[in-house]
């Protein structure tokens, strides 16, 4: 088996659970957050960081690596491990979503979709065989089934029409999947913001038996409170021994609340991305480092963060890095915004593991955003 969850304990208070999920590359206690590496690399972090930091499992996206440097030369490099010198788990995600959402004049028929790439409009196609082949090529622990996920919003019969079709595609990728004793395929549930829809396409991937399941189809600009109920009417219907994964997800109280929720894996490219731009998760929320308060400020980015930006650098020291555009800054922020959530699904498993999860969200949103900037 590739992918082994092992259940440890479900929280009293919520809804939440304790696992370890076994890969060939490491066992993951989760629930967990999982670093988004796009291009096979997380950006600005080296592996040795990422290990300093906790990520067991990093992300990359077939959608990107097909097109550069392509999946063969992965292939023949030892796959994303060998490439990329990453000895942990590696997740790839079937690049449906890039497609839909990068690449314009697509076209999806039955038989996958056809679309210009983003970089050179040369014309492609990618189905869920090829999707398969591609994953297989790169060689993730865990890589995901080749879906559509429908827009937000979207009519009822587009929602229908596409989720029978995803769950056609996740057949295809099964019968396709080279070696399902080394790499798991992990199914992804659909049905938009339809609650029969996502039952049906739960019943139909369920049927299937994949050793996990994502729920896919979220995160698309709904209201939380939609993506919430939408969790607590799919979740129910997706097998206990078997690993959730709620894709593109995210900020620090989604992160909490989807826990709460049964969500066992998460990722989001909002820590790396928001770094970027000098933007900080803090327990008292997010702080805009660029900004003229922190020119003289000689603390830490959060005086409660124990982590390598945190015991060595301070505001004013990364707010200069940052202006002046120097690269060491925002691998400082990189680095810290990293910690910062893998650190808190590390404190989320505590409280699980205690039965108090449900204080926990408590205490932190009282917390969080007290200094918004
Ligand atoms: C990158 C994805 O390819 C897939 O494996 N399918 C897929 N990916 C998603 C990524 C998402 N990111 C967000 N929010 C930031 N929502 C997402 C949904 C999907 C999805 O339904 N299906
Ligand atoms: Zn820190």
């Amino acid at each position: 088996m590739a992918v082994r969850y092992e259940l440890i304990k479900t929280c009293k208070q919520t809804g939440a659970r304790l696992g370890k999920l076994h890969t060939p590359h490491g066992t993951i206690d989760t629930p967990v957050f999982m670093p988004v590496g796009t291009q096979a690399t997380v950006k600005t972090m080296s592996p040795e960081e990422l290990k300093a930091i906790g990520a067991g499992i990093i992300l990359s996206n077939t959608y990107h690596l097909f097109l550069r440097p392509g999946h063969e030369i992965v292939r023949e490099a030892g796959g994303l491990h060998g490439f990329m010198n990453w000895d942990r788990a590696v997740l790839t995600d079937s690049g449906g979503f890039q497609v839909f959402s990068l690449s314009n004049l697509r076209k999806i028929t039955e038989e996958g979709v056809s679309f210009r790439s983003h970089l050179n409009g040369e014309k492609l196609f990618i189905g869920p065989e090829e999707a398969t082949q591609i994953q297989n090529a790169l060689g993730a622990d865990i890589f995901m089934a080749f879906d559509e996920c429908a827009p937000y919003p979207a009519e009822y019969d587009y929602v229908k029409q596409s989720m029978e079709r995803t769950s056609r595609w996740a057949e295809r990728c099964l019968k396709a999947h080279a070696r399902p004793n080394e790499q798991a395929l992990f199914g992804i549930v659909q049905g938009g913001m339809y609650k029969d829809l996502r039952e049906q396409s739960a019943k139909d991937l369920v049927s299937m038996d994949f050793p996990g399941y994502a729920i896919g189809g979220l995160s698309v600009g709904e209201p939380f409170p939609l993506m919430y109920e939408i969790l607590e009417h799919t979740v129910p219907l997706l097998p206990t021994g078997k690993p959730r994964y709620l894709m593109g997800v995210g900020s620090p109280d989604a992160l909490i609340e989807g826990a709460m929720r049964g969500i066992d894996m998460f990722d989001c490219v909002l820590p790396t991305r928001i770094a970027r731009n000098g933007t900080c998760m803090t327990s008292q929320g997010r702080l805009v480092i660029r900004n003229a308060k922190y020119a003289r400020d000689f603390g830490p980015l959060d005086p409660h963060c124990e982590c390598y930006t945190c015991k060595n650098y301070t505001r004013a020291y990364i707010r200069h890095l940052v202006k002046a555009e120097e690269t060491f800054g925002i691998r400082l922020t990189t680095y810290h915004n990293l910690h910062f959530l893998v650190n808190l699904m590390k404190e989320v498993r505590q409280a699980i593991a205690e039965d108090r999860l449900g204080d926990f969200r408590d205490q932190f949103f009282a917390q969080y955003g007290l200094s918004e900037d």
